[in-house]
C-alpha cells in the first residue's frame, strides 16, 4: 500500500473524458489540475490481491523507456486503484484500425513493429516478459511513438507464474510453447509480435474466426506459420512474420535480432514520422470514436444492471478477451451459437474443427489445477464483477464451471459497480460542464472538421475526376501553342527541321491525349461550345478571305453564302420543331438551348471544314490515306460515332478521285520537291500536309466533343423536363460549372488552330515574297540584258555600215575575201554578245521555270507576261527568218538551206513555253515578220542570228 498515493485523485485530476474499456477497468483521460497536462487513468476495482497489484505497479514504476507507456503514480480510492499513465493521443493500434477503417500498410506496420521491438528489447533486457503483446496493447501518441502498454499486470504475473509455466496472455496471440504447457521465456513475446504483425496487416489474428478456447488447441496443433496471403506482401514482411512464428523458441530470433531484420531496419528513418502523421490526421475521428464508445459502454452497463443473464451473454461475446472463468464450463452449443452469431469467415476446414473439438475434450481434462487457477485469475470478468479472491478461493466452483457468489461478494460487486457508475456519472457531468463551457468551441471544432473533410473530399475529387485531366490538358495545349510557335519559326528557316518534326509529332500526341481525356469527361457545356465554334468559324472564314485576297485569289462567294444558308436551314429546322411541338411550351423553352447548338450541325461543320481548307485546296491536301488513318485511329478509341461513317464515305470517295489524280500529280510533285530541295526552298508540300493533318485532327476532336455534348445535354434536359428529376437538374448545373474548364481548352484548340492558320499564311507570304524577289531579280536582269543588247546593237550598227555598203556593192554575193571578212566580223560580234548573255539568260530562265512551278497559283504580272510573249514571238519570228532566209552558195550563185548548226537553234530550249501562253499580236499573227528586232522585243530572248 506504500506505493499508493494517499491523496484523493479527484483533487489532483479533472477527469475529462473516457478513453476506453479494458478487461480490468475503464480508462479515462484526465487533466492534472496543477501542471495542466493530460494523463490516462485506469480505474480498477481491487480486492485482497491489492498487494499483488502494488507489486505490479512497482515493476511498472521501474520501466522507463520511450517505447513503454510511462507510469506516473497510482491512487487508492473507494476500493479502486487509479493507475496514472502517460496519455497517448492515438489510442491503441487496434483502435486505429477500427477508426481509419482499414488495416495498416507495410510502412505503417514496420513503423509500429520497430518501436514495439525496441520496447520488447528493453523489457527482455530487464528480465521481463510482457506476455500480452497484441495490437490492442500498443499505444500511439502524437509524436509518433509506439508504446507497449498493459504490461503492468503481465509483469506481476511474470513474477508469480513464469516459473510455473502459467498459461498467460490472450489466446489468439499465445505462443505454442505457452499453450503447450512447456517452459517458456521472453521468446513468447516474439511469437505474439508475429501474430500482432498479422493482426496489423489482416485486421485479425489467425483463428480469430473460432472461439478463443478452440483457437488455443488449434494453435497448438497447427501453429500459424505466416501471413494468410504472403504473395500480397513484400518478401521482407513475409519473412519477418515467418521468423517471429518460428516454432522452436530457441531458434526464434530475439528482439535484438529482429531489430536488424530488413523489414524493420527500413522503418528506422520514417517510423515516428509516419505514425505521428497517422495520429494527427485522424485525431478528430479518434475523439469521435472514443465519445461514441463511451456512450455505448454506458448504455451497455445500464442494460447489464437490469439483466444479469444478458450480462453473461455479453461475457460470452468477449471474443478477443482473455480467458474467462466461464471457460471451465465451456459449452459446445454456446460456443457454436457465439461463432454463428459472429458470422466469421471459415478459415479452418471442418475437419480441423472436428479435430479441435475432440482435442478440447481430451485436453481440457489435462489442464492442471494450477493452470485453471491462473487461467481463471487472468480471466477476471469484463466489468470486474468477479472478485479476484473468489477466483483463487473457489477452485471447485471454477473447475465445475459453477458460478456462485456470496452475499458479501455480491455486495462488493454492486459496490464496485456503484463506484464505477458514480465515477462515470461524474465524468458525464464534467463532460457536460465542459461541453457547455466549450460548446461554441466544440461547434467551431466540428465546423472545422466538416470543413477539413470537405476540403479532403474536394482535393480527392480533384485528384480523381477528370478536371485534373482537363487541367493537364490545358497545360499540354499551352505547350502545344508554344510548339506551333516554334514550328512556324522552323518553317521560316526553310524546311521542316527535325525539331519541327518532333513538335508536330508531339502535337499529334497531345491531340491524342486530349481525345483520351476528353472522352472521360462527359460533362460539357454545349451552349458555350456552340458559341465558340460559331465564333471560330466566322474568324476562320474572315482569315481565309483575307489570305485569299492577299494572294490575289478570288474570294469564293459561295463560301460566304454558305453560312447564312446553314443558318437558314437550322432556323427552318427549328421552326419545324416548334410547329411539331405545339402545346409543349416549357419543353420548347429548354429545347432552345439545344437548338441553337443545332446550328452547328454537320452542315456547319462541313462549312467550317471547307472554310478552313479552302486556302489549300489547290495545293497539297493531306492524302485520304492520312485522313482515313486518322479516322481509323479515332475509331479504335471509340470516338468517331456517326461522324466516322460520313467521313469514311467521303474519304473513300475522295480516295477514288485522288487515285486518279495521284499518278499524274506524283511525278510533278516529285519534280517540284526535288527542285525545292535543290534550290533550298521550303518543302511546302511536306509542311502543308502536316499542318493540314493537324487541322483535320483538331476538327475531328471538336466534332467528337460536340457530339458527346449534345447527347449528354439532351439527356439531362429531357430528364429535367419530363421527369422533373432534381438529380438531373443538379447534374446540369454541375455540367455548366465544369464546362468552363473545358471551354478554356476548346478555346485553346481554336487558338492553336488560328495559330496554325497564321503559320500557313506566314508560309504563303514567305513563298510569295520569295517569288517577288525572284521577279525583281528577273526584272533587273532583263533590264541589264536589254541594256547590254542595246549596246551590242549599237556596236554592231557602228560596224555594220561597211558591211552594208559592201553588201550593197556586192549584191550578187561575190566571192570577195573582204566581204567574207566583214561577215565574219559581224558574226563574231553576235557570238560575243551571245556568250556574255547566255549565263544570265540561263539564270533568268531557271528562275522563270521555278516560278512556273510555284505553289499557291502564283500569278505572273502583265508586264512580265507581255515580255515573255513578245520574246517568244520574236524568237519564232527570228527562227522563221533564219529558216526562210535563203542562203547563198559560196559563189553566191544559188540559194542554200540553213547550215545544220542553225536548223534547231539552241536558244529555243530556254523559252518558258510552259507558263507563258503565246500572246497573239494585234493582227492575230504570232511571230510575224512585222515584229522588229530591237524595237518591242526584249533582246535577251532573241536568239542569236547567224546572218551569213
Ligand atoms: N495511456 C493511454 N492513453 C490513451 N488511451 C489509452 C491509454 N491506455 C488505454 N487506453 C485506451 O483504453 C482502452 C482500454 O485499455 P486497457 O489497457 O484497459 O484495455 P485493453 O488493453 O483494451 O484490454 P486488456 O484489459 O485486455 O488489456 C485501450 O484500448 C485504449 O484505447
Amino acid at each position: 500500500m506504500d506505493s499508493f498515493n494517499k491523496q484523493d485523485p479527484e483533487e489532483i485530476f479533472d477527469i475529462v473524458s473516457a478513453l476506453g474499456q479494458g478487461n480490468y477497468g475503464k480508462v479515462f483521460k484526465a487533466i492534472c489540475k496543477q501542471d495542466k497536462k493530460e494523463y490516462a487513468i485506469k480505474v480498477m476495482l481491487v480486492n485482497e490481491d491489492i498487494f499483488q497489484i502494488s507489486k505490479e505497479i512497482s515493476i511498472l514504476q521501474n520501466c522507463k523507456n520511450q517505447n513503454i507507456v510511462g507510469y506516473f503514480g497510482s491512487f487508492f480510492k473507494d476500493n479502486a486503484i487509479w493507475l496514472v499513465t502517460e496519455y497517448c493521443e492515438g489510442g491503441s493500434a487496434l483502435d486505429l484500425i477500427k477508426i481509419i477503417q482499414r488495416t495498416f500498410n507495410e510502412q505503417e506496420i514496420s513503423a509500429i513493429l520497430y518501436q514495439a521491438l525496441l520496447g520488447l528489447q528493453y523489457l527482455h533486457d530487464n528480465k521481463k516478459i510482457h506476455r500480452d503483446i497484441k495490437a490492442g496493447n500498443i499505444l500511439l501518441n502524437e509524436k509518433g511513438e509506439a508504446k507497449l502498454a498493459d504490461f503492468g499486470v503481465s509483469a506481476e504475473q511474470i513474477y508469480t507464474n513464469a516459473e510455473k509455466q502459467t498459461l498467460m496472455g490472450t489466446p489468439y496471440w499465445m505462443s505454442p510453447e505457452v499453450l503447450g504447457n512447456s517452459k517458456y521465456n521472453n521468446k513468447t513475446d516474439i511469437w505474439s509480435l508475429g501474430i500482432t504483425a498479422i493482426e496489423l496487416a489482416e485486421g485479425e489474428p489467425p483463428y480469430s474466426h473460432i472461439h478463443p478456447f478452440r483457437a488455443m488447441f488449434a494453435i497448438k496443433k497447427n501453429p500459424p506459420q505466416g501471413l494468410s496471403n504472403p504473395t500480397q506482401w513484400s518478401q521482407e514482411f513475409s519473412d519477418f512474420v515467418k521468423k517471429c512464428l518460428t516454432l522452436d523458441s530457441n531458434q526464434r530470433p530475439s528482439a535484438k535480432d529482429l531489430l536488424s531484420h530488413p523489414f524493420i531496419k527500413q522503418a528506422i528513418n520514417y517510423s515516428q514520422y509516419i505514425l505521428s502523421e497517422l495520429v494527427i490526421e485522424n485525431q478528430e475521428l479518434i475523439e469521435q470514436y472514443r465519445q461514441e464508445n463511451f456512450n455505448r459502454d454506458d448504455d451497455e452497463d445500464d442494460e447489464e444492471e437490469e439483466d444479469e443473464d444478458q450480462e453473461d451473454e455479453d461475457e460470452e461475446d468477449d471474443h478477443y478477451g482473455h480467458h474467462r472463468q466461464e471457460d471451465e464450463c465451456y459449452d459446445d452449443e454456446d460456443e457454436d451459437k457465439v461463432t454463428r452469431a459472429k458470422n466469421k469467415k471459415k478459415k479452418v476446414c471442418d475437419q480441423e474443427s472436428e479435430d479441435t473439438e475432440n482435442y478440447i475434450e481430451e485436453e481440457s481434462s489435462t489442464i492442471t489445477d494450477n493452470k485453471s487457477k491462473s487461467y481463471s485469475q487472468n480471466q477476471s470478468s469484463k466489468f470486474q464483477k468477479q472478485p479476484k479472491s473468489q477466483q483463487f478461493d473457489d477452485e471447485e466452483d471454477s473447475e465445475s464451471g459453477q458460478y456462485s457468489q456470496t452475499d458479501q461478494e455480491s455486495q462488493q460487486v454492486s459496490q464496485g459497480h456503484l463506484d464505477e457508475k458514480s465515477l462515470q456519472q461524474k465524468v458525464l457531468k464534467k463532460q457536460q460542464e465542459k461541453y457547455s463551457i466549450d460548446s461554441s468551441k466544440q461547434i467551431s471544432q466540428k465546423e472545422r472538421l466538416l470543413e477539413s473533410n470537405l476540403q479532403q473530399l474536394a482535393s480527392k475529387r480533384k485528384q480523381d475526376d477528370s478536371t485534373t485531366d482537363l487541367k493537364q490538358l490545358s497545360k499540354k495545349l499551352n505547350e502545344r501553342s508554344d510548339d506551333l510557335d516554334q514550328l512556324s519559326k522552323g518553317k521560316n528557316n526553310k524546311g521542316l527541321s527535325s525539331k519541327s518534326k518532333e513538335l508536330v509529332e508531339k502535337y499529334s500526341k497531345n491531340c491524342q491525349e486530349f481525345n483520351d481525356t476528353s472522352k472521360e469527361n462527359s460533362e460539357y457545356d454545349l451552349d458555350q461550345l456552340g458559341q465558340i465554334l460559331k465564333e471560330s468559324k466566322e474568324l476562320k472564314s474572315q482569315q481565309v478571305d483575307k489570305q485569299k485576297k492577299n494572294l490575289g485569289l478570288q474570294v469564293d462567294q459561295n463560301d460566304k453564302n454558305k453560312q447564312p444558308q446553314a443558318k437558314q436551314n437550322t432556323q427552318q429546322k427549328n421552326e419545324n420543331n416548334n410547329k411539331n411541338q405545339d402545346g409543349q411550351e416549357e419543353r420548347l423553352v429548354n429545347k432552345k438551348k439545344i437548338t441553337h447548338i443545332d446550328e452547328l450541325d454537320d452542315d456547319d461543320m462541313s462549312q467550317y471544314n471547307s472554310n478552313t481548307m479552302v486556302i489549300n485546296k489547290d495545293v497539297d491536301q493531306p492524302t485520304n490515306k492520312e485522313f482515313v488513318e486518322c479516322a481509323r485511329q479515332m475509331e479504335s478509341q471509340g470516338m468517331l460515332g456517326n461522324f466516322k461513317q460520313d467521313n469514311q464515305k467521303a474519304a473513300s470517295q475522295k480516295q477514288q478521285n485522288e487515285n486518279k489524280n495521284q499518278q499524274q500529280q506524283s511525278q510533278s510533285k516529285q519534280e517540284l520537291k526535288n527542285q525545292q530541295l535543290s534550290n533550298n526552298q521550303v518543302p511546302v508540300d511536306q509542311l502543308q500536309s502536316k499542318l493540314q493533318k493537324l487541322e483535320k485532327e483538331m476538327l475531328l476532336e471538336i466534332e467528337v466533343i460536340k457530339d458527346r455534348y449534345q447527347k449528354k445535354i439532351d439527356d439531362v434536359l429531357l430528364n429535367i423536363q419530363q421527369h422533373q428529376d432534381p438529380k438531373a437538374a443538379q447534374i446540369y448545373q454541375k455540367c455548366k460549372k465544369s464546362s468552363t474548364l473545358l471551354m478554356k481548352n476548346i478555346s485553346e484548340i481554336h487558338l492553336n488552330s488560328s495559330l496554325l492558320e497564321f503559320s500557313e499564311s506566314d508560309l504563303e507570304k514567305s513563298v510569295f515574297s520569295q517569288s517577288k524577289n525572284d521577279l525583281q531579280l528577273f526584272e533587273q536582269m532583263k533590264n541589264k540584258l536589254l541594256e547590254d543588247d542595246l549596246k551590242s546593237q549599237q556596236k554592231a550598227k557602228e560596224k555594220k555600215p561597211n558591211a552594208t555598203e559592201q553588201h550593197k556593192e556586192n549584191n550578187s554575193y561575190p566571192q570577195n575575201k573582204n566581204n567574207q571578212k566583214v561577215e565574219k566580223s559581224s558574226n563574231d560580234i553576235e557570238h560575243e554578245s551571245k556568250q556574255t548573255q547566255q549565263p544570265q539568260r540561263k539564270k533568268t530562265l531557271s528562275i522563270l521555270q521555278k516560278m512556273s512551278k510555284l505553289p499557291f497559283n502564283f500569278q505572273v504580272d502583265d508586264q512580265m507576261m507581255n515580255d515573255m510573249n513578245l520574246a517568244e514571238a520574236h524568237y519564232k519570228n527570228l527562227e522563221n527568218q533564219t529558216y526562210n532566209q535563203p542562203q547563198r552558195s559560196a559563189d553566191g550563185s544559188r540559194l542554200l538551206g540553213p547550215p545544220p548548226s542553225q536548223q534547231q537553234p539552241s536558244s529555243k530550249k530556254y523559252l518558258p513555253f510552259e507558263f507563258a501562253p503565246i500572246q497573239k499580236s494585234k493582227d492575230g499573227n504570232v511571230g510575224s515578220n512585222e515584229i522588229q528586232v530591237g524595237r518591242n522585243v526584249p533582246f535577251s530572248f532573241a536568239p542569236i542570228l547567224n546572218n551569213n
